[in-house]
């Protein structure tokens, strides 16, 4: 028996959809799937048509040729690309957590919790760094258990380590909340390591794949040209070590020391086993 799409674990598909405006296409012949535990992200210059797409993907869009299908009473978590705050009032982090909807004090705290915010939830938000403000975001997003989390760029102003921290942060949630990730990216390096699929658009779909897939085509260089050799892989290459069998890490320079560095992410076992502690 076919299984439906339902039972698949799909939660979105667009099937070679465009967008229209002013009598040309922004985006046209997108086609992609995001199935519930899997990380979809969309990359390409500036101009490319991935908010475009992301906003097709969630409703935001109506597409004007070709089809969007969405899982019935999907939940939509959204963390926008930048978010137009009027600095001259004060709004703390709970307040912000319910701008959007209502919330418990339960479900604000947990949210908070999971990316390490607690003790801000009466902090201003203008107090906030880059990467604190980009974690609250997050949090007013997945307090809503969202079926769907969708990122507009979520690492942007976020220095390199916290990009790390924010990428395993994402991948964790993947993990406990079983939603599916579609996440938007105008720079390669961010392409985190995690990602099951990328798609690169650049007003249409030159590639899709695995980001090895992806930075392997031909398509890919011919977008990115020079920027893009080794980009995707260097991010790997950056965060890949290995458990010793007597505890001790090697990294991918070759040195051994007795614990994994701060930035150190995807990671394998000497055992086989792939995971992070
Ligand atoms: N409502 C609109 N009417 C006309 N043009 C639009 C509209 N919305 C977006 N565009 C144009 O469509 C193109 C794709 O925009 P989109 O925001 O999807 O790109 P993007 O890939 O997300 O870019 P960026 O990396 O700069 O955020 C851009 O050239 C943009 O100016």
């Amino acid at each position: 028996m076919t299984k439906t799409k339902d039972e698949a674990g799909l939660l979105v598909s667009l099937q070679d959809a465009g967008i229209r405006r002013e009598g040309r296409f922004l985006v046209r012949g997108v086609r992609f799937d995001v199935r519930r535990g899997e990380i979809v992200t969309l990359i390409g210059p500036n101009g490319a048509g991935k908010s475009t797409s992301a906003k097709m993907a969630i409703g935001v869009f109506e597409p004007d040729e070709g089809r969007v299908w969405r899982a019935s009473r999907l939940k939509i978590g959204y963390v926008p690309q930048k978010l137009n705050i009027d600095h001259s009032l004060p709004l703390t982090v709970r307040r912000l957590m319910t701008v959007t909807g209502p919330l418990s004090r339960a479900e604000i705290s947990e949210a908070l919790e999971a990316v390490g915010l607690s003790h801000m939830e009466e902090a201003n938000v203008q107090t906030l760094s880059g990467g604190e403000f980009q974690r609250a975001l997050l949090a007013r997003a997945i307090a809503r258990t969202p079926d769907l989390l969708v990122l507009d760029e979520p690492v942007q102003g976020v220095d390199y380590s916290g990009e790390i921290a924010l990428y395993e942060l994402i991948s964790k949630i993947r993990d406990r909340q079983g939603c599916g990730v579609l996440m938007i990216s105008h720079d390669l390096h961010v392409v985190m390591a995690q990602t099951d699929t990328v798609v690169c658009l650049n007003g249409h779909v030159c590639c899709t794949g695995t980001p090895e897939d992806v930075s392997g085509s031909e398509a890919y260089q011919a977008l990115f040209g020079a920027r893009a050799s080794g980009a995707l892989a260097l991010y790997r290459h950056h965060h890949d070590h290995t458990h010793m069998p007597d505890g001790r890490v090697r990294h991918a320079d070759g040195t051994v020391t007795d614990h994994c560095h701060p930035h150190d992410g995807h990671h394998t076992h000497d055992d086989g086993e792939k995971s992070h502690a």
